[in-house]
């Protein structure tokens, strides 16, 4: 009987195409699926990323990824014998602000403070966070000079006019800032460097606070006091 062999060969075959074309098609829907668990993934990868290393209160940078970035722009300067620039900022007299107008307002002039600060920085490397209560780091790779930011972040202050009676050297809040600016980071280290500033700084609150104090490095050379602004 050829034809029942026939007929079931077609059977077998439209059934088998039916299937494959089935099994196809769930496929492609469990593919595309996978593509969009995927993509949701690494949106959830990228935003948990940004959040540890974004400073909660006040929305830029954090000290974990200022370290990072520090490490990174450290080693490239070395590599290519590129000057960088860092900057410590401390508000002055904060506990004497939380004091007299509360917490949660010293909460609002740190926000307010951080805002302005990262929005005088104008090249895409430059980089400001918050790496302690009431003070900032920022870092200019490729910068020969920071006490010429360190300034305008200064005036940006000035500005700013936040009122602080409390202050014992102005009506209005203000930063001391310690700069130290590398032409060569040969013969340095990361810790050398930011214990520079930090010393810088701590001659700027040492000197009356609401000033700049910035320490110019070249290479080998002993550091040389530049300026007291
Ligand atoms: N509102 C608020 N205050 C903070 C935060 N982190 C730290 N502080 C406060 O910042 C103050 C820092 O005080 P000090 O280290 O004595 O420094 P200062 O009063 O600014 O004095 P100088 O730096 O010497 O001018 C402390 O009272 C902290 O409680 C924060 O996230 N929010």
């Amino acid at each position: 009987m050829p034809w029942l062999v026939l007929i079931g060969g077609n059977l077998f075959f439209a059934f088998a195409t039916l299937f494959g074309f089935i099994i196809l098609r769930r496929n492609r829907a469990i593919n595309r699926a996978i593509d969009i668990k995927n993509q949701e993934l690494n949106a959830a990868n990228a935003r948990l990323e940004r959040l540890t290393k974004t400073d909660c209160l006040t929305g830029i940078s954090n000290r974990r990824c200022f370290d990072e970035y520090l490490d990174q722009e450290f080693r490239r300067a070395a590599r290519e014998g590129k000057p960088i620039a860092l900057l410590l900022i401390d508000i002055d007299y904060f506990k004497a602000f939380n004091d007299t107008y509360g917490h949660q307002a010293g909460d609002r002039c740190l926000t307010l403070v951080a805002t302005e600060l990262e929005r005088t920085l104008k090249r895409p490397a430059d980089m400001i966070a918050r790496i302690g209560g009431e003070e900032f780091g920022v870092l200019l790779p490729n910068t020969t000079n920071g006490e010429v930011v360190a300034k305008q972040c200064k005036a940006v202050l000035e500005r700013l006019a936040i009122e602080h009676k409390a202050s014992d050297v102005y009506p209005f809040v203000t930063i001391s800032i310690g700069v130290v600016s590398a032409m060569s980071v040969a013969n340095q280290t990361i810790e050398s460097l930011f214990n520079t500033a930090d010393a810088a700084l701590y001659q700027a609150k040492k000197g009356g606070r609401n000033r700049v104090r910035a320490i110019k490095i070249n290479g080998e050379v002993p550091k040389v006091l530049v300026s007291l602004c």
